[in-house]
């Protein structure tokens, strides 16, 4: 299917990664003005927190993931370090951001902040890790820019000649990304069928272009992945994916360049374009117009077209009307928020596949506690076996509890005082306006008492906020209402189960 003009086979995927850091990169290296002394001072803290690191994580754990971070430079009191590619330093941000921070901060006062960028091994470093060390072991079936010194250049537009430069461009790339890790379930069930018809058969009628969408970190970028990595198993096809952003850059960087048609000829010789987080250009007219004409002549040749985006092409407003109507003329499906069972379902997949045994109340817990995205909750078990990891303990739910206390803490339901107020009237059968007015009965004052208490339980509110959503009444009444209920569970254990009931129904 895909021949490329010396009549070899593609084998590539070629990959761009979507991260535009590349002033910060450009003024961190224009300010490598550090003296030998410092260089080395950082150079040597940088050994320690290494061999630290490599005790504390295991030497796979380490292998794995940390060691092909690489010193950067110091700007002010933040160190960089450099990453071979997006998904590795999302990685180690994710996983141990903190922990680098705070050796970084023991070792050495000079260095405050942590700053993970991403970098191709090749430019310029301080102190880079001995290269056999860097890339051996790298996952590599990916062939990806990460250029961020180039930024804007005309050395970009080369970029696309990937197997030409596979070895200077090879980074690694997440191997999880595949069909097979991706876990099924009602909400994501459409976009997987999609995609793996895609995988099989590119371009056929009605698929192209498809459009993947749906809200953050629900598993469109895996499945772009998983789409790319099956199709390079056949070895005939060629394939490139980038984000929205870089191929803005690129775009940019060719016209700077003035190899805009080198440029266009590279884009338009692929076999699959996979576009991620098209909702980038928004705003973006010349790109998106660039984006059109690419889209135009890709799907005219037959060749396949992948998009993903935050939105359906007709909610993508900021986009031009042709652009939309055409993104919307294939496949269109959407990933819907996950429901409890397919939270829970994944979970059971990435603990298996852990091999730390995670009892299944945990992981219950989790997919009942954290429902944002599958991001978060791959994050959160991660957390929660590098710990036991560590501390060579099971996971329990106790030590879940603690070890995920901020980050459950964040995923707590922010219940509301009118909330509380209206659910207590509702079980003891009172007017809602009773919880402010100034009756004194105890049929009222009772459950307004009980009101105040869950209030000051389960809200940050202070107690005259409470007081003053109560009738405007004294903070002391508050304070005498929260200890009389407290009293009051002590002695009687029908009314203790009654409120315990009405602060479980609130919080869930
Ligand atoms: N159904 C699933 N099965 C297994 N893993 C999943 C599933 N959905 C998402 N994930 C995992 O969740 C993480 C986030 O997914 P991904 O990056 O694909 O999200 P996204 O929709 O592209 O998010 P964004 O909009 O932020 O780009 C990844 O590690 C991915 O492997």
């Amino acid at each position: 299917m895909c021949q490329n003009s010396n009549g070899a086979v593609l084998q590539n995927i070629v990959a761009f990664d979507r991260e535009a850091e590349k002033q910060k990169v450009e003024k961190t290296q224009s300010q490598d003005v550090m003296t030998s002394s410092a260089k080395s001072l950082l150079e040597a803290a940088w050994a320690r927190i290494r061999e630290k690191l490599k005790t504390e994580v295991g030497e796979v754990e380490y292998r794995t993931w940390l060691r092909q971070i690489v010193l950067g430079p110091l700007d002010e009191n933040e160190i960089v370090l450099y990453m071979p590619s997006r998904f590795l330093r999302d990685w180690v941000r994710e996983q141990y951001g903190e922990r680098l921070q705070t050796l970084w901060r023991h070792e050495t006062p000079i260095v405050q902040r942590v700053e993970l960028q991403v970098k191709k091994e090749s430019s310029q470093t301080l102190g880079a890790a001995p290269s056999s060390e860097s890339t051996e072991g790298a996952p590599a079936f990916i062939i990806a820019d990460d250029d961020h010194d180039g930024a804007v250049t005309g050395q970009d537009s080369n970029l696309l000649h990937a197997h030409e430069a596979k070895n200077d461009l090879a980074a690694p790339l997440d191997p999880r990304f595949t069909f097979d890790s991706f876990v099924v379930g009602k909400p994501n069930e459409f976009a997987y069928a999609c995609a793996r018809r895609v995988a099989e058969k590119p371009s056929s009628p009605g698929f192209n272009p498809l459009f993947l969408y749906g809200g953050v970190g629900l598993g469109k970028t895996h499945l772009m992945h998983a789409i790319g990595s099956e199709l390079t198993k056949t070895g005939t096809v060629s394939v490139a994916y980038m984000s929205a952003e870089k191929f803005m850059y690129r775009f940019i960087a060719s016209i700077r360049s003035q190899s805009t048609m080198e440029f266009k000829e590279q884009l338009r010789s692929v076999d699959v374009l996979m576009i991620d987080d098209l909702q980038f250009l928004i705003g973006k007219d010349n790109t998106q117009e660039e984006f059109f004409h690419t889209f135009n002549a890709l799907v005219d040749a037959g060749r396949q077209i992948i998009v993903s985006a935050d939105k359906s092409p007709s909610d993508l407003s900021g986009l031009e009307d042709r652009l939309r109507t055409r993104l919307g003329c294939g496949m269109v499906a959407d990933i819907h928020a996950t429901t409890f069972e397919l939270r829970l379902s994944i979970l059971e997949a990435k603990a298996r596949a852990s091999g730390t045994p995670v009892p299944s109340k945990v992981l219950e817990y989790l997919a009942h506690k954290i429902t944002s995205n599958v991001r978060e909750l791959e994050g959160a078990l991660n957390r929660l076996i590098a710990h036991a990891d560590l501390v060579n303990r099971p996971v329990t739910l106790e030590s879940t509890q603690d070890v995920l206390k901020d980050m459950l803490k964040a995923h707590e339901r922010r219940v509301t005082i009118d909330e509380i107020q209206r659910k207590v009237a509702e079980h003891w059968n009172i007017r809602l306006t009773d919880m402010s007015s100034a009756r004194r009965a105890r049929a009222v004052a009772r459950p307004r008492q009980v009101a105040m208490y869950l209030a000051k339980n389960l809200t940050s509110r202070s107690l005259p906020e409470i007081g003053r959503k109560f009738g405007n009444r004294d903070h002391t009444t508050v304070m005498h209402a929260v200890a009389r209920v407290a009293e009051l569970m002590e002695q009687d254990p029908s009314f203790a189960e009654s409120v315990e009931l009405l602060k479980r129904m609130l919080e869930s």
